[in-house]
């Protein structure tokens, strides 16, 4: 049996290499970046006016002018134009590029204009004022963009504003869903008195769809050379393979036997946790990926969280962000096990509460419907104080 860090240490060393395909930007929202993006052209690109008003030179009004008379106007989207005469000004529009021959904007709140004559009424300004300098905020060549970010909105808008309507994004690994258990049944069966639907999954499926992620599901009776045959087409076909259930020692419990029958190296078998102790980590000869996750449904949601999450992350290269809540009550836990305690959170005063709502064990995934996510309880410790901060993985 291994720890939780040493679990997730093999896991994380064990990473799928993606390859990238290319998205339209409209497609791309939620997707990873697959390649650096850069700038086009300076941030701003030209030196632009800020506010509504008027461009003059600032020499002028620091000698004593008050009035200028106004010689043109400067629409956004026009090429610059040119202040013929420093005694005068330009009108100019919020976007547009800074008149040559100008270097202060003052707005139209601060002046009166009179037959085309702008008198100051502000003593405040100053020399540069509402211009957005050219390249202030990036040069040109710069990296804006680096792999492994999934896209937000405001990424988004920077690869529309360097040109990028194709985006190069990371292709998630082609994956398998597969539950395995006699006592299953589809979802649309009304099930015998000792059957149950299928619902983990489904549940799979929903984490992975979360993040733009699809898989494949399939089932798998409890006949051994069967589910030798279905892993070995399964894998071929597959990046990874999400399996839940069929870990433990039953009689049945063949997944382990199964794949190490097709060549599937195990890594990890057991680990020193609660729930998902089962929990089963290999890699196959030609390079495949394999979660075995214990079947207790809230065993197979905490290890897909746990472990699978990060898996994908990292070979994304996505930057997983730790998070951290503090224990809402007191609590204490008897087993040498890291415990994973399902909680509710709320948000007090600005830090995350995490109140332990424990439920009826891993075969109670009603209680999940009433919880946020887990905190990592560390093993070595059976009691654990109200306020201490703890890793916390959400699945909301
Ligand atoms: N002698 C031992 N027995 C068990 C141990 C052990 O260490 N020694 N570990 C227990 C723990 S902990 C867990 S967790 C389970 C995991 O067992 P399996 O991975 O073999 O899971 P199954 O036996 O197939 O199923 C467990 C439970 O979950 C239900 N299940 C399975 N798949 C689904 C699904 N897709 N949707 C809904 N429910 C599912 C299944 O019906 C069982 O009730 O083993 C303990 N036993
Ligand atoms: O540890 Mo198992 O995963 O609790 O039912």
């Amino acid at each position: 049996m291994v720890s939780v860090e040493e679990a997730t240490g093999v896991v994380l060393s064990n990473l799928f290499k993606p390859p990238v395909h290319v998205v339209d930007l409209n497609d791309a929202y939620g997707a990873v970046l697959g390649a650096p993006i850069s700038a086009d052209r300076d941030f701003p690109p030209f030196n632009r006016v800020a506010m509504d008003g008027i461009a003059l030179w600032f020499s002028e009004l620091k000698n004593g002018r008050k009035e200028f008379t106004i010689e043109g106007i400067q629409r956004a989207g026009q090429p610059p134009v040119n202040l013929s005469d420093v005694k005068n000004a330009i009108e100019v529009m919020t976007g547009a590029v800074l008149p040559e021959g100008t270097n202060t904007v003052i707005r139209y709140e601060d002046i009166v204009i009179q037959k085309n004559v702008a008198t100051i009424m502000s003593d405040a300004v100053k020399e540069g004022h509402h211009i957005h300098r050219q390249g202030s905020d990036a040069k040109q060549d710069d990296i804006l963009l680096t792999p492994g970010m999934i896209l937000s909105p405001a990424e988004i808008a920077l690869l529309a504003s360097v040109g990028r309507s194709d985006v190069p994004v990371f292709s998630f690994p082609k994956a398998a869903i597969i539950s395995s258990g006699d006592e299953l049944v589809e979802v649309n069966e009304i099930p015998e008195l000792h059957q149950i639907r299928r619902s983990n999954t489904y549940a799979i499926q929903a984490a992975m769809k979360n993040i733009g992620w699809n898989g494949t599901q399939y089932h798998l009776h409890d006949q051994k050379d069967f589910v030798i045959d279905s892993l070995k087409v399964i894998e071929a076909a597959h990046d990874v393979l999400i399996i839940s259930g069929g870990v433990s020692k039953g009689r049945f419990d063949f997944i382990p036997e199964a794949l190490e029958a097709i060549g599937v190296k195990k890594l990890v078998h057991q680990v020193s946790q609660r729930p998902g102790k089962p929990f089963w980590f290999g890699v196959s000869k030609s390079g495949k990926t394999v979660f075995a996750l214990p079947g207790n449904p809230v065993s197979t949601y905490m290890c897909f969280y746990r472990y699978v999450m990060p898996w994908l992350y990292k070979s994304l290269g996505v930057q997983q962000k730790a998070q951290w809540a503090v224990l809402g009550d007191a609590f204490s836990f008897e087993p040498d096990l890291t415990y994973f305690v399902q909680v509710s959170v709320c948000n007090e005063n600005g830090l995350l509460v995490a109140t332990p709502e424990v439920g009826g064990g891993s075969g109670d995934f009603a209680n999940l419907k009433r919880v946020d996510g887990f905190l990592e309880l560390p093993k070595g410790r059976k009691t654990f104080n109200k306020g201490e901060p703890f890793p916390y993985w959400s699945f909301r």
